[in-house]
């Protein structure tokens, strides 16, 4: 483990210095494009101008003979397109594949300058990260980047999942984790062949209304199977001073579906979430800006109690010093994300 006195010192001479603060822009959805595609790359400055970030996929769902292909179009995209001031960020191939040298070789010195963020899938413990973090130091002296790239894995193994806290906590790099369902579902065995959401089969059954019959006015619902991940991730990114995200949500058509996993999600902390399809940027700018209600009720806490402190009733509920910072939570969140959007402005009445 590095001396914490040496920790935000960079790992390479002429590398920049490691940020102490992860910067929070709106980070309500991480769009997924592939670079191959030049018809993906041609449009993505208007997906730019929609989405809060937007991810430039080398790793799964890009095929073998396309791997070159996708991290040439990235360079390209890097080099040429106005994307407006939206992040870039890259999802490189895993660190065991055979492009995944060429893809943080290529990507830091081609790019460095414009890469916001590395995705690095199927982290398993803090020396994925550090082996990243030196060797992106390097890169970074050797192309004098001038500000330093910062990386965000995806928990999708058991194993990632059991060291979820040391991942969080390997580097000042570290910007994020995003839940990977569909690796982190083959990794576990579970039984599903889902990418994200829920499961028919996963439910919990209502008591039998007639003792002698157990099949009478029985109620099922689907539970979450990804609950106690997203939450585990959340806890360990807070602590961590970094920013949790839900991942994919494969069936595209599944609109409603989508909707209710990213507010579970949203809920439950998470600031955003990956969309694999432009449909999915609306549901998630729906679900990742706080309900204007929400906030309302919220404004009315605060302003109710301008110190926060005491037990108070507002509309029946009582709120306290806990609840106050609930509500602040909110305000804080729906004040960043009015800045740029007048829409969200008027609706919160700000
Ligand atoms: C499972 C674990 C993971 O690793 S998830 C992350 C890896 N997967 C991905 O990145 C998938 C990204 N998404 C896609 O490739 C496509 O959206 C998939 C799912 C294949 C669906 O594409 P397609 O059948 O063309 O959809 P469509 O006909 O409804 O498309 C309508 C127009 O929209 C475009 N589009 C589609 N997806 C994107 C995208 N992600 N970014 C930008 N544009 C996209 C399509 O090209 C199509 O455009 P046009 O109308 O033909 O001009
Ligand atoms: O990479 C994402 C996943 O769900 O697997
Ligand atoms: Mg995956």
């Amino acid at each position: 483990m590095r001396h914490p006195r040496d920790f935000f010192k960079p790992l390479a001479v002429g590398a920049p210095e490691p940020v102490r603060e992860i910067p929070v822009p709106p980070s309500r959805m991480i769009h997924f494009f592939d670079p191959s595609n030049e018809k993906m790359r041609a449009k993505l400055p208007a997906i730019a101008a929609k989405a809060d970030i937007v991810l430039g996929n080398l790793e799964d769902a890009v095929p073998v003979d396309r791997k070159e292909s996708a991290r040439a179009g990235l360079v390209e995209v890097g080099k040429t397109a106005d994307l407006g001031g939206t992040p870039l960020w890259t999802r490189v191939n895993s660190l065991e594949s055979p492009w995944v040298l060429d893809d943080i070789t290529t990507l830091v010195t081609e790019i460095g300058d414009q890469l916001d963020v590395i995705m690095i899938p199927k982290v398993e413990g803090a020396e994925d990260i550090h082996y990243v973090d030196r060797l992106v130091a390097q890169l970074e002296a050797k192309a004098g980047v001038t500000r330093p790239i910062l990386l965000h894995a995806i928990l999708e193994t058991a194993q990632g999942m059991a060291n979820v806290e040391e991942i969080a906590f390997a580097s000042p790099r570290m910007q994020g984790i995003s839940l990977g369902p569909a690796d982190l579902a083959a990794s576990r065995r579970m039984k599903t062949t889902r990418v994200g959401g829920g499961h028919p089969g996963y439910v919990s059954i209502s008591d039998p209304t007639d003792a002698e019959d157990l099949e009478v006015g029985r109620v099922r619902a689907q539970q979450d199977p990804w609950h106690y991940t997203v939450a585990r991730m959340v806890d360990a990114c807070v602590s961590a001073g970094i920013l949790p995200f839900y991942g994919p949500f494969g069936d595209i058509k599944d609109t409603v579906a989508c909707e209710a996993q990213f507010r579970a999600a949203f809920i439950l902390g998470c600031v955003g979430t990956w969309s694999l399809h432009p449909v999915q940027i609306d549901i998630a700018k729906k679900v990742f800006s706080p309900d204007p209600a929400e906030v309302a009720f919220a404004k009315k806490i605060i302003e109710s109690i301008p110190d926060g402190k005491g037990v108070h009733m507002i509309d029946g509920k009582m709120q306290d010093d806990a609840s106050w910072k609930q509500a602040k939570v909110l305000v804080t969140l729906a004040e960043q994300l009015a800045q740029d959007d007048e829409e969200l402005k008027a609706a919160y009445g700000f």
